[in-house]
Formats: structure tokens, sequence, C-alpha cells
């Protein structure tokens, strides 16, 4: 290394790098330049980046030019060839005698400045003698057609000329830069083209003498063409297209170079191609001269057949699969069917394997003893220790409930139960039977009405007590917010969902005076109400499983038992029970409570009819012997049904004894 400075290096590099001449270098570093040479005026890259200038050199390398001299244009125009690899440079149009240009488009080697003689002889005009023209390169051109393409934009530029030249509407030259997403031209050509490196597109119409449409993008404007147009894919390569219609017909000699899927016109030819490489197709229509049709690949594209096509199956082209199955549908059509068939083949094995290892008992596994093993312990061979355990434990568990209902159905209810049970209509029963015994099944709680009646209507409750408007007059939270007592009072408790709030409206008939849901927790306050002056019911919030937290739970259960332990007005509670689960172990805490505090409770078992008749005996006849000992209970217990209205007059009845007697 140099004990010189390293940016004394990086100066004296650039120096010699850049400057034109003999760098003059010494032990001393950098010392100048030997005969430093001038700038070359009007250098290559000037030339070529000239906007103004529309020369173009032989070799082609006028790529990048980008001359706003419309006519050099038309004239001259720098394209790529075919094989996309090299430069082809067009020359001149013919100009014949009559001053008129020529048809065909013949490309030159050489190159021709195309100066105002040139313009004069084909426009017998000057550009600065032209009407429209002559006023700057990049003002709008749309001043003298119908059509008018919006100028320039900077970065997607539109760009549109009409020209009328000779007096003839027809006859006109347009040039036309599409942007994305436009069509290029009225022959509804689909012109878009979409490459990673370059996109291309040409349209030459010559009708006659100069109708001619040429559209051509510069690497600047990248065009990439919408889905609608060219099926939306993008190819690492290119993508090419060009429409050229020569002679005098229309859309014939064409060339096109489509991607995929798209169709290149309306002579309905198709020939997309799929490359990783490239993809290239052509199709050339000549009417009048030459019927060609050619395509060409590259060596490096390599088309793979589709799966319809059958290049799954080993076809090596589409040929062979419509040899084998007569067109394309037929072919998916085998292939599906193959497939069902795997599937079948394979779900029928599955089927057998199952059927095998269902028949074919699992091997147990084996413990032994180990022989250092002193411990007393019994190893049963043919059963797993832990498997044992929890089968055991299932058992057990098992036998438990088997048990549970076992002794539920041998329990014999008594004669006064079966009785009352029958007399009530109470569990399970069709409608029939409602109807035979004299009920008007049209009515809500049909039961809960005089059977044989000749009314049209309900029969009037015969307890006066319950005749009254049940009024609610307050609500509890907690127990300093209970209100006075003023009236006996009869308390509904139970677990939550259990229907003691169907049950206040069931023994009212006033139905909708209480709030329902089946959403477990929905009574969240103690609520009182009052029947007339004679009795007040309260509704409790129910214990138990409900849709809350459980510190609000516990603040519920806390306000219940101390309103069923304290209260003074307190007659009965009715603690309802559902005819299908019985006692839980929340209400046997209840019940414990209510006999510590001598609290009056009567069992009502609700929900009767969702049981067998059989079963709500049963389930009185169980809680009847349960709590015989206690001494707060009230006997009967009591067997209802808010929904078909059985047993609810015996209920009135019974707690209708509670209201306070009539004054003397
Ligand atoms: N089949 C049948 N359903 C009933 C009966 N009584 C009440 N239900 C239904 O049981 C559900 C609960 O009724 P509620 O009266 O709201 O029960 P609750 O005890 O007040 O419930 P909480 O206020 O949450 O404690 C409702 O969907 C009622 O329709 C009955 O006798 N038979
Ligand atoms: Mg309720």
């Amino acid at each position: 290394m140099s004990e010189e400075p390293r940016s004394k290096h990086k100066k004296l590099d650039r120096k010699v790098k850049f400057a034109v001449g003999k760098a003059k270098v010494s032990n001393k570093g950098f010392e100048g330049i030997e005969n430093p040479t001038k700038k070359k005026e009007n250098s290559k890259y000037e030339r070529n980046f000239s906007r103004s200038d529309a020369q173009v050199n032989i070799n082609g390398e006028n790529k990048f030019s980008r001359s706003n001299s419309r006519d050099t244009k038309f004239l001259r125009l720098t394209t790529e060839k075919p094989g996309f690899n090299s430069k082809r440079v067009y020359g001149d149009r013919d100009i014949n005698e009559e001053g008129n240009r020529n048809k065909s488009f013949t490309p030159r080697k050489g190159w021709k400045n195309f100066d105002d003689d040139d313009r004069k002889k084909l426009y017998g005009k000057k550009n600065s003698e032209r009407e429209g023209f002559g006023q700057g390169g990049n003002t709008r051109r749309d001043g003298n057609g119908d059509s008018k393409f919006g100028g320039r934009s900077s970065l997607n530029r539109v760009e549109g000329r009409f020209r009328n030249e000779e007096g003839s509407d027809n006859n006109r030259i347009r040039e036309f830069r599409s942007s994305r997403g436009d069509a290029g031209s009225d022959n509804s050509s689909f012109d878009g083209k979409r490459s990673s490196r370059r996109v291309e597109s040409k349209f030459r119409n010559d009708d006659g003498n100069d109708n001619r449409f040429r559209s051509r993008e510069k690497p600047a404007f990248k065009r990439v063409a919408v889905r609608g147009e060219l099926g939306g894919r993008s190819y690492p390569n290119r993508v090419e297209g060009r429409f050229r219609n020569e002679e005098d017909s229309d859309g014939n000699n064409r060339e096109f170079r489509s991607s995929r899927g798209d169709v290149g016109s309306e002579n309905s030819s198709f020939r997309g191609k799929r490359s990783s490489g490239r993809v290239e197709s052509r199709l050339r229509n000549d009417d009048v001269n030459d019927n060609k049709l050619w395509s060409r690949e590259k060596p490096t594209f390599k088309r793979v057949a589709t799966r319809a096509e059958g290049g799954k199956d080993g076809f090596k082209n589409k040929k062979q699969v419509i040899e084998k199955y007569g067109n394309k549908q037929q072919a998916e059509a085998a292939e599906s069917l193959q497939k069902a068939e795997k599937r079948f083949l394979r779900y029928k094995k599955d089927k057998e394997n199952a059927a095998e290892a269902r028949v074919v008992k699992p091997k147990k596994k084996k413990m032994g003893i180990h022989s250092l093993d002193i411990s007393n312990k019994r190893t049963d061979d043919s059963v797993s220790a832990d498997g044992d355990t929890v089968e055991k434990k299932v058992d057990a568990q098992k036998d438990v409930e088997l048990s549970q209902n076992a002794q539920f159905r041998a329990i014999q209810p008594s004669p006064s139960i079966l009785k009352f049970v029958e007399d009530n209509f109470l569990g399970r029963r069709r409608l029939v039977e409602f109807q035979r015994a004299g009920y008007n099944i049209e009515l809500p709680a049909p039961l809960d009405n005089v059977p044989f009646s000749t009314s049209t209507e309900r029969e009037r409750i015969e307890e006066s007590a319950f005749r009254n408007k049940l009024d609610f007059f307050a609500a509890a939270k907690v127990s300093s917010s209970f209100p006075p007592v003023d009236l006996p009072e009869i308390a509904f408790a139970g677990r939550s969902n259990v229907g003691k709030s169907s049950l206040l409206n069931a023994l009212t008939r006033q139905w909708g005076v209480v709030r329902t849901s089946d959403k477990p927790g929905h009574t969240q306050t103690i609520n009182f109400f009052n029947l007339g002056k004679k009795l007040a019911l309260v509704d409790l919030p129910g214990y138990g499983f409900a849709y809350a937290k459980e510190e609000v739970k516990d603040a519920w259960e806390e306000l219940v038992q101390e309103y069923v332990s304290t209260r003074v007005g307190l007659k009965r509670v009715c603690l309802l029970i559902d005819t299908k689960w019985g006692m839980k172990p929340r209400d046997h805490e209840l019940i414990d409570l209510m006999e510590r505090s001598e609290t009056n409770y009567q069992i009502v078992l609700t929900k009767t009819d969702v049981v067998f008749p059989i079963d709500v005996a049963r389930r009185a006849m169980q809680i009847e012997n349960t709590l015989k000992a206690n001494k707060s209970l009230v006997q009967p217990v009591m067997m209802v049904s808010s929904q078909t209205g059985a047993g609810i007059r015996c209920l009135r009845t019974v707690l209708s004894k509670l209201s306070r007697l009539p004054k003397l």
C-alpha cells in the first residue's frame, strides 16, 4: 500500500479516467494532461439524443433518437426485426414521378436526409408554408381532425394525428401511440402487447395511396396490455404483435404475434404459444398475392402440453391425444373417470382394512415384574395398568348413573299422587286426550279451564285473589331496597330457567306482565308484584346455571338467601324443581337454609309436560320421600305445567289460602 492518502488516489483516478489526452504522472503524483484535446462537439451521444435532429446514422444507431419532425417519422422508422435482436432501418418512402408516395414501403440500407425539397415534392409545400405546421414539435396536434387524442403526456403518451391531404377525408395519416388500456385502431385489432423488455406494435394499412396507421412505442413508453387484450400474462422476454395490411383488402396481410390465449384477428386464427423463453406466432394471409402461414420458434422454445391435452399421460402433442380420445372433452372425461376409479378402489381398501381392524382385537400391553422388584404388586398380564384404571373409573360412573336411573324407575308412586297426575292431565300427553276430556285446545294453557265449558271463552278464575290485576311495584338488588312489608308474600324460588316467571304469569293468566326468557339468568333482581290488596307475589332470581359471571351469581344467591331467611311478611316459598332433572345440590342448600330459618316452603314440580305422566308421579314421590323428615316443608308436592295449564288451578287453590282475609 502506498503512503499517499486514499482520497488523493481517488481524485487522481478520476482525472486520468476522464481527461482527454495523455496524463502526466510523475513520482509526485498527477501533474496534468499533455496536449489536452477539446471535447468533440456534437458527439455521438449528443447527436443521438438530440430532439431536434432527425438524422440517424447508417448503422442504425439512432435507437434513442426522438425526432420531433413528423415527416421524418413517417419516412424513417426504426424498428426491430422479427428476429428481435438486430435493428433494421427502413428507408424513405419512394416518391413517384407525380409526387405521390409509393404504396410499398421499402427498407433501405442507406439513409437520406429528408429536407425541405423532399417535402415540397411530397406535399407541394414546405412545412413552413403549410397550414397548421411548423409551430413547434410538441404542441397539440389535434387542431386538424375530428378525433382528438389529447396531445401528449410525459409518461404515457397518447398522440393522434389526422391529416387531410389532397382534399380527401379518407386519405389520412395517423400516428397513434396508445397508452395502457386503449385500443389501437378502429379495425378492432387487439394491439396490446406486454413484455418485460419492450413492447412494440405496428399497424399499417395502405388503402390506395396513403391511409396509414402506425403505432410505435419507444422503450420510454412501455406499454402494458390490459387483461382483456392479452389474457393478462406477462412473459419474461417479450410478446410482439403486428398487423400489417397491404394491398387493397381489409384484414389481409397480417402478421400477428400474440401471447397465449388471445384471438389473433377476425379471421379466427388462433396461434397462441407458450414458452418460458419467448412467445411468437405469426399469421400471414394475403388474399391477392401470397397466402402464407408460417410460424417460427426459436430453439429455446419448448412447448409444454397442458393436462387436458394429455401432457401428463405422456402424449407428445395434442394430435396424439385427439387420435386416442377423439377430442379434448373426451380426454378430460377419461382422465376424471380414471381418477374416480382410483378413488373408489382406495375407499374399498380402507373399508376392508377397517373391518379387519375391528375383528382383530388390539394387542394388549404386557407388564412384567422386574426381577429386583420386591413390592407386592399384583399385575394383570392381560390388561394394562393405566387402561384398567380408566376403564374401571368409567364403569363406576356408569354404574352410579345407571343405578340412579334404575332407582328412579323403581320408585312406586303413591295412589294419591297417581290419581292427582291422572286427574290433572299432568305429564306429556297428546292434544286429543285434552279434547276428549273436554278442554278447548285453542286456548293457551288449555287445562287451566273448566272442562266441558259451554263458553267459547275461558271460565273465570275461581280464587278471587288471583283475579286481581298483577302489578309490579318494586325491584330489589340489595336487601336495603326491599319494600316495606304490607301484604302476605309468596316467593317463587328455584334454579335458573326452571320456570318461576312463567308460573307467575300462568297463575294470574296475565301473560307478559312478568318477563320470561329461555336464556337462564333472565331475572336478576327480586321483583315484587301485588295482586290487588290481598297478596304479593315475589319473583326471585334463579340460582345455579346462568349466563352470568360467577361473582354476580353469588351476589344473587346471597340476596335470595337473605330474603328467604329474613323477610317477615314471607308466608311461603314455592321451591320450583324441574320435573325432568329433579333436585340438585343448590336446591338442598336452600332447603337447609329455610329449615334453619323456619321458612315455610312447598315443592312445585314444573315443566311436567316434558316427561311421561308416570315420571311426574315418580318425581313427586321421590321428593316426598327425600324431604319427609323436614319440618318446614308444606305438603303436598305440587305439580304444574305453565304451558298446558295442568295443576295450575290446584296451586291457585293452595296459595289463595295465604291471602289476606277480607276485613270484617
Ligand atoms: N315446556 C314447558 N316450558 C316451560 C314451562 N314453564 C316455563 N317454560 C319455559 O322455560 C323457559 C324459562 O322460563 P322462565 O319463566 O323465564 O324461567 P325462570 O325460572 O324465571 O328463569 P330465570 O328468570 O332465568 O331464573 C321459558 O322458555 C319458558 O317458555 C312449562 O311448564 N313447560
Ligand atoms: Mg325469571
